[in-house]
Formats: C-alpha cells, sequence, structure tokens
C-alpha cells in the first residue's frame, strides 16, 4: 500500500532523512520509531504530500506521489502531532467543514459525520464548542476527521502524546478497530510501548538513516529473549540471554539485588540506538 524507495529529504546542509526505503503492506500497522530529529515526521509530511523529497520515490495506493498528488491526497487521512482543530466551531462543523474540503454529497457527508462522531463516542458533544474539550477529545475527533472522506491510509504522527495511560489506551482500540476493517495505519511515536502494543513492525530510524526493520518481537529476540538487571555504582546494568535458566544461573552469580524478565521493544530501542526516547 505505501512504497517508500531511495527517499532522502535535505535542507540545505542537513540530510533530515537519508535514502530510505520501505514497503508497507495493505492493512497493517506500522510504526516509525526514534529519538528526537530522526526524521520521522519528516518523513510523514513528505508521505502526505506536504513537502515533496529531495530524492527518491513514493508509490501510495498504486500510485506515484510526483504525478498522482492528488489522487494520493484523496486516499490518505492526516492526524497531525498539533492540535488544528477549528476551536471556534462544534465538532460537527468542523467535520463538515472537511468533507466540504474533499467535495462529499452532503447526504453521504452527514452520515459520515454522525457515524464517526459515534464511533470516537463524542455524539453527545457534537454540538459544544470545540474549545471546550480535553486533549483526548480533541485527539479521537481529529481521528474522525481524518476517517471522514473513507481513506484507505490513515497516517498519525504521535497520536497520544500528552494523553492520559487510559485514553491512551482507548485510542489503542480505535486504531486496532480500524485496522480490522482493513485501514492501513502508520504512526509515529515517542513511547515504545505503543508500538509494541498496536504494531505488526516497526522501522527504528536514527539521524534520518533506517538503522532496524522488523516485528516488535524479533527485535526482541536479537537481543535474548531474557534481560538480567541490576544496579551497581555505574547505575543499572542490563544483560541479555537466549536461555531463561543461562539467565537466571547469571543472575545468581551478581550480589546485588537482580530482576529477571522478558526483553521488551524499549531494550532493543536502547540497545539500536544508545539512548532512551525524549518526550
Ligand atoms: N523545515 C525544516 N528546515 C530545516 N531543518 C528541518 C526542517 N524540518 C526538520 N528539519 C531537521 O530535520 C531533522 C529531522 O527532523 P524531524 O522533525 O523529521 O525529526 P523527528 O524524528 O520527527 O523528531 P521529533 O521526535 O523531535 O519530532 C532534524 O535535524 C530537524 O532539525
Amino acid at each position: 500500500m505505501i512504497h517508500i524507495e531511495n527517499f532522502s529529504k535535505k535542507f540545505d546542509e542537513r540530510t533530515a532523512v537519508d535514502n530510505l526505503s520501505l514497503k508497507i503492506a495493505k492493512g497493517e500497522i506500522f510504526g516509525l520509531l526514534g529519538p528526537n530529529g530522526a526524521g520521522k515526521t519528516t518523513t510523514i509530511r513528505v508521505l502526505t504530500m506536504l513537502t515533496r523529497p529531495t530524492t527518491g520515490k513514493i508509490i501510495i495506493d498504486g500510485c506515484e506521489a510526483s504525478h498522482q498528488e492528488q489522487h494520493i491526497k484523496s486516499v490518505i487521512g492526516v492526524v497531525p502531532q498539533h492540535f488544528n482543530l477549528d476551536n471556534d466551531l462544534t465538532p460537527w462543523e468542523n467535520l463538515e467543514l472537511h468533507g466540504r474540503l474533499h467535495h462529499m454529497m452532503p447526504q453521504l457527508r452527514n452520515q459520515r459525520i454522525e457515524e464517526l462522531l459515534k464511533f470516537v463516542e463524542l455524539e453527545d458533544r457534537a454540538h459544544e464548542m470545540v474549545q471546550k474539550f480535553s486533549g483526548g477529545m480533541k485527539r479521537r475527533l481529529m481521528i474522525a476527521r481524518a476517517l471522514l472522506h473513507q481513506p484507505k491510509v490513515l497516517f498519525l504522527d504521535e497520536p497520544t502524546v500528552g494523553l492520559d495511560p487510559q485514553v491512551r489506551r482507548r485510542l489503542w482500540d480505535l486504531i486496532r478497530h480500524l485496522k480490522n476493517e482493513g485501514l492501513t495505519v502508520l504512526l509515529t511515536t515517542h513511547y515504545i510501548e505503543e508500538a509494541e502494543n498496536l504494531c505488526q513492525r516497526v522501522a527504528i530510524m536514527e539521524k534520518g538513516k533506517l538503522i532496524a526493520l522488523d516485528t516488535p518481537g524479533a527485535l526482541c529476540q536479537r537481543l535474548g529473549s531474557y534481560a538480567v538487571e541490576w544496579a551497581d555504582e555505574e547505575g543499572t546494568k542490563t544483560k541479555f540471554f537466549a536461555d531463561r535458566n543461562e539467565a537466571s544461573t547469571f543472575a545468581a552469580t551478581l550480589i546485588t539485588t537482580t530482576t529477571l524478565r522478558q526483553t521488551n521493544l524499549e531494550d532493543a530501542f536502547v540497545e539500536l540506538t544508545g539512548r532512551k526516547v525524549i518526550g
């Protein structure tokens, strides 16, 4: 559904994305991870036709971006990182405006608005001003707006940033539901747990380059499925093992308190990039 071939983006002398190639299948939830400045937002901006690549080819829904930008715009939905709803309008009016911009016929438009407000559980607030809404409600409304014109691909840039854990989980359920309906989802996130819970595959970027691409499980297995964690005077240390018995034997040799646990995607991220994600 999304095919990126040797894509680079330069801003003057700075290379924001360096020769990225990826294929994302229909119905996949795909995560882009990386520390600050890795090139995730630039990648989304190019894929959503907000800016052009310096070099390389982007194909979405079988259409090449350089020739069929309008078609691509009609089959994608975008939820940007920052709230960009019209605060002086109601949810219904925000959605209506979006539907008009996409030239939707009034009957279909009204039907979709009704369905989507129900889907994101905002039907009771349809005619209140958006400025009174919480962050979670605004994010849900932005998702409804991105889905109004029945896109095939949904781009979500940091969909749950700043939301409390309960709201975050509700949004995850919503995103899973969309995948089950056949939508392709590409998201960026700072929350490793989010990628681990939602994404079939993740790409880890650093300094514009793709440094790993796999399922969360396979990325963890590369390190070893078990982690022993302990603290010494230099700080927290972690060692990885393929075998649980080996891990437990090693843990028994340490004189400090140790934790034996399953390796997680955060371990893989830290090992690959040498740092934690900073929000
Ligand atoms: N419009 C621009 N002009 C110049 N440089 C830019 C521009 N947009 C991004 N960059 C640079 O490109 C690099 C990648 O930025 P980008 O915003 O894509 O990273 P990111 O992975 O999304 O980071 P974050 O997690 O902080 O959002 C950074 O070095 C950034 O400073």
